[in-house]
């Protein structure tokens, strides 16, 4: 079997994983996860939202979170904007990295950031732009891949068509979500073979939750069509506002121990992983949701 040799992990625990949490976590939590998943070997941390904070409010602190945080040589601290506003925040907190967040299906994007999917993308184009003079890269993630709480099955072309438009306008890498965790590797293959029309593979990653526990197994389909970007989130946390029912993300534990079953170097210590993760669920009163996580935890005791 054919796997790349090295593969990138974007922990999106401190965002995603966090973003849905109904209790506030204090700062000083959220700086402590980003700070001990900064000494994991994990080289990008999605460390917060520059979004309204009446929209999603667990990431009304993210400007206080990117200020108190250290920093580790080598890893990309990254953050959500949604629009220009959300780039100056950003910006003056001190980023690394940005992401827009566009979606394939018309009823998430009006749910999600309140404006079509072509609104969003003219809104995009001068954040992108603006982003890159100042010299911030900007990931591009495109939501509902497979499917859509609202609108069910979605069709591959639509991704293509959204990837395509944020790689044109000058996103380094696109992240594909499977944000209700309903693709299977057939769903998953079919999407990939779409956009890697036009999309080179390096420059694409997979968002997978794990709501149906497909994850795993989209992950390892999406392998062995060369994909080597994956997004995870420590412990399983997260899920998406606008998106009832949604689980978390695929648990960075999990990924590892796959990614260490199959010989395929990522530079992350899974031990120290693990040990976040028993943090983190303890910190929020809730169980850990990664199946390799708890394991290893009771393993060692
Ligand atoms: C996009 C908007 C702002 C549009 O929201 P809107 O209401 O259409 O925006 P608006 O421009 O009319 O502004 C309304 C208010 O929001 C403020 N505002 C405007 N922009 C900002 C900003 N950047 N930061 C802070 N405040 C902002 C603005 O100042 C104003 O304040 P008011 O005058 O009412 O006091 C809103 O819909 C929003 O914040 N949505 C965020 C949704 C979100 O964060 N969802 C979760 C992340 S996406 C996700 O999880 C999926 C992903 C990425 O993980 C991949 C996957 O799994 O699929």
């Amino acid at each position: 079997m054919n796997y790349p040799s090295t593969v990138k992990l974007v922990e999106v625990g401190p965002r995603d994983g966090l973003q849905n949490e109904a209790r506030t976590i204090p700062v000083e939590d959220k700086v402590e996860l980003v700070n001990r998943l900064s000494q994991t070997g994990l080289k990008t941390i999605e460390t917060g939202s520059f979004v309204s904070a009446k929209w999603v409010p667990q990431m009304a602190n993210s400007d206080e979170v990117f200020k108190r945080i250290e920093r580790f040589e080598g890893v990309t601290y990254s953050a959500l904007t949604p629009n220009l506003f959300g780039l100056n925040a950003a910006v003056e907190a001190g980023v690394d990295e940005v992401a827009v967040f566009g979606a394939a299906s018309e009823s998430f994007s009006q749910k999600n950031i309140n404006c079509s999917i072509a609104e969003s993308l003219a809104r995009f184009a001068p954040l992108v732009e603006a982003a890159t003079a100042q010299g911030i890269a900007v990931r591009g993630y495109v939501s509902c891949v497979v499917g859509c709480p609202y609108e069910g099955a979605i069709e591959p072309s639509a991704v293509a068509e959204v990837a395509h438009r944020l790689l044109d306008m000058g996103c380094y890498e696109i992240s594909l979500g499977d944000t209700i965790g309903v693709g299977t590797p057939n769903s998953v293959k079919q999407m990939l073979t779409a956009v890697m029309q036009t999309i080179p593979t390096h420059q694409l990653a997979m968002h997978c939750h794990d709501t149906y526990g497909q994850a795993i197994a989209n992950i390892h389909s999406a392998l062995q069509m060369g994909i080597s970007i994956f997004d995870s989130s420590v412990a399983g946390l997260g899920g998406c506002p606008y998106a009832k029912g949604a689980s978390g993300n695929v648990a960075t534990e999990d990924v590892l121990y796959l990614l260490n079953g199959l010989g395929i170097h990522t530079g992350v210590n899974l031990d120290q992983v693990v040990a976040i993760g028993q943090f983190i669920s303890q910190r929020l009163e809730r169980d850990n949701q990664s199946k390799a996580g708890k394991a290893l935890a009771a393993k060692t005791g």
